[in-house]
């Protein structure tokens, strides 16, 4: 048997790199719109309702619409790699590692998380629930990513000449993945985020910085670190980095595509600082190779069937 799939958005950045992860997968038949009906409402509404999922790879109003459009009695599925639905009831969170394989496997309506929240809530989330750190601790989030996290238009305004060589942004406060890493890490507080973005097509590091020492108890790295490894012990996806001497953590500029995620626990050696790190592909496991890995496992299929996987 093979699963209609329509990417709604298949001409953008998010949307090109699922269908690569797809090319070659005889379980998938992929149904496309040419060039002069890819916004189409109505070419839309018929290649949505004739898929078995949608996935959709479009701004938020636009996914927002492709919903509406969605005839409940086609029964189409849907995974939306945007912002819009990611704390909306009745949507399915797709981060299998944190909310379990089998409901992600079950839902009919699946949101992607954004590529910054993927590396916060791997770090966070699963500490937060083990009772290792608090809830209600005012968390910072320091992250850069490389240029392709904005789309079509960042991707044009970082390779046309006078681009900046750093760009610092969100200043407003009000950066539309709060929301979800507050409710996804279950956090008492939004947090406080500072992205930036480098001159790096893909690509992302995120930081949690923690002063463990203030905390209730003094949380020791290693004991992070520890908790964080046998969280993802069974991860084909998910690596925590041993213990050891880093001195620093590169992105590439022309790093190849890749759909894992490194998390990394830094401690000093009184144990009053500690600083927790993850490293990936903002169109990996931050945008596409997500959806991919959600279509498998919505379809019955083994969870890292296309994923671009390393060995770790
Ligand atoms: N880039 C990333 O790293 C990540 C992106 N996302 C999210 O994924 C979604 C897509 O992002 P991204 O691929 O980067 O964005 P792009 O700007 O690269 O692509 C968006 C695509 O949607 C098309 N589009 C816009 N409006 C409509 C419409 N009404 N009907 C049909 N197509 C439409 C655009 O058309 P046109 O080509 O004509 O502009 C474009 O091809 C966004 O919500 C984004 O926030 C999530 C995680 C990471
Ligand atoms: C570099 C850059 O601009 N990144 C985007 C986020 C990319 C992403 O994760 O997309 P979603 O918004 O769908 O989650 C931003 O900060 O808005």
């Amino acid at each position: 048997m093979t699963h209609k799939v329509f990417i709604d958005g298949a001409a953008g950045t998010t949307g090109l790199e699922i269908a690569d992860r797809l090319a070659g997968r005889s379980e998938f038949t992929l149904l496309a719109l040419d060039d002069e009906r890819r916004k189409d409402t109505s070419a839309r509404r018929e290649a949505l309702n004739e898929a078995d999922i949608a996935i959709l790879c479009l701004p938020d109003e636009a996914a927002r619409e492709a919903v509406d459009m969605l005839d409940p009695a086609m029964g189409t599925r849907v995974i939306d790699a945007s912002s819009a639905h990611r704390t909306t009831e009745g949507w399915c969170y797709g981060f299998p590692e944190l909310v379990g394989s089998d409901r992600v496997a079950a839902a009919r309506r699946v949101s992607n998380p954004g590529c910054y929240p993927t590396g916060f809530l791997a770090l966070v989330a699963p500490l937060v629930r083990a009772g290792l750190l608090p809830a209600d601790w005012p968390y910072t989030v320091n992250a850069v990513s490389g240029f392709s996290g904005g789309g079509k238009a960042l991707i044009e305004r970082f390779e046309t000449a006078g681009a900046p060589a750093f760009r610092a942004y969100g200043y407003d406060m009000a950066h539309k993945h709060l929301p979800e890493m507050q409710a996804h890490a279950e956090l008492v507080h939004p947090v406080l985020f500072a992205p930036a973005v480098v001159p790096a097509y893909r690509g992302m590091v995120v930081e949690v910085p923690l002063h463990l020492g203030a905390m209730e108890g003094e949380p020791h790295a290693d004991s992070l670190r520890d908790a964080l490894a046998e969280f993802y012990a069974d991860s084909p996806v998910v690596t925590v980095r041993d213990k050891g001497p880093v001195g620093e953590l590169l992105l590439e500029k022309d790093a190849e595509p890749g759909d894992g995620l490194e998390l990394f626990v830094f401690g000093n050696e009184g144990g009053w600082n500690a600083r927790l790190v993850a490293r990936l592909d903002n169109l990996g496991k931050g945008a596409s190779g997500a959806a991919v890995q959600n279509l498998n496992l919505m379809c019955g299929l083994p969870e890292t069937a296309g994923l671009k996987l390393s060995a770790a």
